[in-house]
């Protein structure tokens, strides 16, 4: 698992389901579902649609739940005419703390590209706002075998122009395009390979100390089954949990991970 400097994150990113009623169920049932403890030692994140982030944020602060919440994406702009896009200084507004950027289903089904990708990493933190950065080889790639330079290149693209100090403060999730919602899983050595070298990729451009601060997620068909296996990888700080985060005991479940490591 992550070392003791990096907190280990586990972000539910629910796309495009739950209405903000559902949510407001799902937050309180989650936040019910674990103890301070454990929501102390493990940050525990959902990303909701934008349409139930203001019922979420009435939760979590109504209750003082100990949960954090954000997005699953942002316009690379503060505002104006640009229809249907939702900008940081809004995200900011409801109390977000992270937004998803470039996350494989934007890629693919809206086009982004790495330099949009870059804008919107810069425009996250210009705002305040965590990115949780995606990075991922689809299939063909993979069998190639050229995964690791394939995701090494969208991590270059994404953190363009970025300081050390601001790259410290982004989150990397390395989703194998290929494991998403497919059920197969990569192994924790496939994890563990990938998130170590997205860290030793870190370190060559922007120092050791940025590359040991920086949180790497892996995501990609996780459950309270395998999530134990994957967290015990040294350079895995987390995941980014699709499908299994829509129901609150099998999230709650793998945000209780630790239990399940052997110590
Ligand atoms: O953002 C989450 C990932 O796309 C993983 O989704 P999944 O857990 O349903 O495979």
């Amino acid at each position: 698992m992550a070392s003791a400097t990096r907190r280990p994150l586990m972000a539910g990113n629910w796309k495009m389901n739950l209405n903000h009623l559902e949510a407001n169920l799902l937050v309180q049932k989650l936040a019910a579902s674990l103890t301070e403890k454990q929501l102390t030692d493990v940050e525990t994140v959902v990303l909701p649609p934008f349409t139930d982030l203001r019922t979420v944020q009435t939760a979590v602060d109504g209750d003082k739940l100990l949960i954090g919440y954000g997005a699953q994406d942002l316009s690379p702009h503060a505002s104006g005419a640009y229809t249907g896009d939702i900008s940081g200084p809004m995200l900011a507004k409801l109390g977000c703390t992270y937004v998803v950027v470039g996350h494989s289903e934007r890629r693919a089904y809206h086009h982004e590209d790495d330099s949009v990708v870059n804008a919107k990493v810069q425009a996250a933190l210009t705002h305040g706002l965590t990115p949780i950065l995606c990075v991922g080889e689809g299939l063909d790639i993979r069998d190639q075998g050229t995964h690791v330079a394939h995701c090494s290149d969208q991590l270059d693209g994404a953190l363009k122009g970025l300081t050390a100090e601001q790259v410290a403060k982004v989150v990397v999730a390395y989703e194998p395009v290929w494991a998403i919602g497919t059920g197969k899983t990569a192994t924790p050595e496939d994890a563990q390979e990938v998130c170590e070298a997205v860290r030793q990729r870190l370190a060559e451009s922007f120092g050791q100390d940025t590359a040991d601060k920086v949180r790497v997620l892996y995501g990609g068909s996780v459950k309270s089954s395998n999530v134990a296996a994957i967290m015990a990888k040294p350079d895995v700080d987390g995941a980014l949990v699709g499908g299994a985060s829509l129901d609150a005991e099998e999230f709650a479940k793998i945000c209780r991970f630790p239990e399940h490591i052997a110590r």
